[in-house]
């Protein structure tokens, strides 16, 4: 063990890369891990902490025991677990040319038997770098002021349902199912363009809800599958692979109905469909992509918000990367191929960089501020580098123009008699659904 310490002390300086700043660098067999049983790991200390529903909470507990790195056998998989800003940005820049991440199993298992190809955050090599690079333009570059007419058009009809249950003075029914609702009308209208669905939205109401519903259902099934490995959930046809095969079909077949029927009526206009056919991306290619958009003074104010409510409450607590060549993370050696997964959700709630890390402080992102915050990059909601978030700039203007738009019109009251705290079911949510009543100013 010594000799083998001394061999990487020596040898550090051909591995580290531009941020890591540990001075030695160790083995990955003496990296911490919690103690498990063979096979199954610490499965069991997961089960026995809530689940895959508390994952968050279970690692975040287990940086506390062990530090920024250590590795662990959730279920048949070996990962390594970071949660260092500085490290975790190192990972980043290890990423390689083609960034590959891990994908929901349930979803490849399914694409695999039906011989499914699905959108970009399927894609990998040089087809994923082919197609980003076109939707990096086209969403995340220039002028987006098209993107925030869309989502203006949206919020719009979020808020006339709102003001509707606001004016019989009732608590507004089933937020979780509006909100789906509320994030395929923002997606139809970057679609099709802030004038073309302006004067079409109506028409296309019932068939956006049942889009909506199968979506949701959809995350629902998911989540139900994720203490099963797949396959042999599917090879067994077991109850939970039945209703997430059925939920999905479903969601799939509404998702190409809806995008055939804005593509066919609505074949000119000044959105992102439009703009995507200027590119020559085939249509089979273009339904592709879409389908995966399914899954948002006081300006300042709003933003600084979000950026706190996402900040303690990451939409992806996890990211993940497979890295393309051996590196150096944290002072160990990781083997190329191993599965990084970083712990948004820890370095968001970091002391050494957020002070009172629990508390909801929006002012901590105001520059030169009493709580300013020590590094803003502790806290990455939507991914950094080459595949982060290609619908940041959609959910940031979504979520801004929303918010801003009810907080100008109403006092929100919470209902719930309990604190609310979030569960992973796939992304985060709240751990019971949120009751909202919104009053009138
Ligand atoms: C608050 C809202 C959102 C959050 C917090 C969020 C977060 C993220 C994160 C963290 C990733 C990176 C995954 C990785 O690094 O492996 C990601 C990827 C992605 N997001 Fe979002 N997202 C949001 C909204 C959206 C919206 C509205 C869309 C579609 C319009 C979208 C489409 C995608 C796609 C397609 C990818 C995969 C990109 C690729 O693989 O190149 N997201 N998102």
């Amino acid at each position: 063990m010594l000799s083998r310490q001394f061999k990487n002390v020596f040898f550090s300086k051909f591995h580290t890369g531009p941020y890591a700043c540990f001075s030695t660098v160790l083995d990955f067999r003496d990296m911490p891990s919690p103690k498990g049983w063979p096979v199954v790991g610490t499965t069991f200390s997961l089960i026995a902490a809530g689940g895959p529903p508390k994952l968050h909470e279970y690692i975040d507990k287990r940086h506390k025991q062990l530090g920024c790195i250590f590795k662990d056998n959730v279920g048949p998989v070996t990962a390594v677990f970071l949660s260092d800003p500085e490290e975790i940005r190192n990972v980043f820049a290890q990423e390689g040319k083609y960034p590959f991440h891990i994908k929901p199993e349930p979803w490849l298992v399914y694409n695999d038997k039906y011989d499914y190809t699905r959108g970009l955050f399927f894609m990998d090599g040089e087809e994923w770098l082919h197609f980003r690079k076109i939707m990096n333009r086209l969403l995340l570059r220039g002028d987006l002021s098209w993107i925030e007419k869309s989502c203006e058009i949206a919020s719009d009809l979020l808020l006339e349902r709102i003001k509707y249950y606001s004016e019989k003075n009732m608590e507004f029914p089933d937020l979780e199912k509006q909100l789906y609702k509320w994030s395929i009308e923002v997606i139809v209208s970057v679609l099709l363009g802030p004038n073309t669905y302006k004067s079409n939205n109506e028409s296309l109401q019932s068939l956006l809800e049942d889009l909506a519903n199968k979506v949701q259902l959809v995350f629902e099934t998911t989540s139900k599958l994720m203490l099963y490995p797949a396959k042999i959930a599917e090879k067994y046809r077991l109850p939970a692979w039945r209703r997430f095969e059925k939920s999905v079909k479903s969601a799939l077949e509404s998702a190409t109905n809806t995008i055939d029927i804005l593509r066919n009526k609505f074949n000119s206009g000044d959105g992102l469909l439009f703009k995507m056919e200027q590119e020559e991306i085939n249509r089979n290619d273009i339904n592709r992509i879409v389908k995966d958009c399914d899954k948002t003074a006081k300006k300042t104010l709003i933003r600084n918000i979000l950026r706190e409510t996402l900040r303690l409450y990451p939409v992806a607590p996890f990211l993940t990367r497979f890295l393309p060549d051996t590196a150096v993370v944290a002072g160990y050696t990781i083997p190329a191929k191993t599965l990084v997964v970083m712990s948004i959700y820890t370095s968001g709630r970091d002391e050494k960089y957020y002070k009172n890390p629990a508390v909801f402080l929006p002012d901590r992102w105001v520059r030169n501020s009493t709580h300013n915050t020590v590094n803003q990059q502790a806290s990455l909601p939507f991914g950094m580098g080459a595949r982060s978030c290609i619908g940041k700039k959609i959910a940031e203007a979504q979520l801004q123009i929303t918010l801003s738009k009810i907080i100008n019109n109403f006092n929100v009251e919470l209902c719930n008699p309990r604190n609310i705290d979030i569960i992973l079911k796939m992304v985060a949510k709240p751990s019971e659904p949120l009751r909202l009543k919104f009053n009138k100013i």
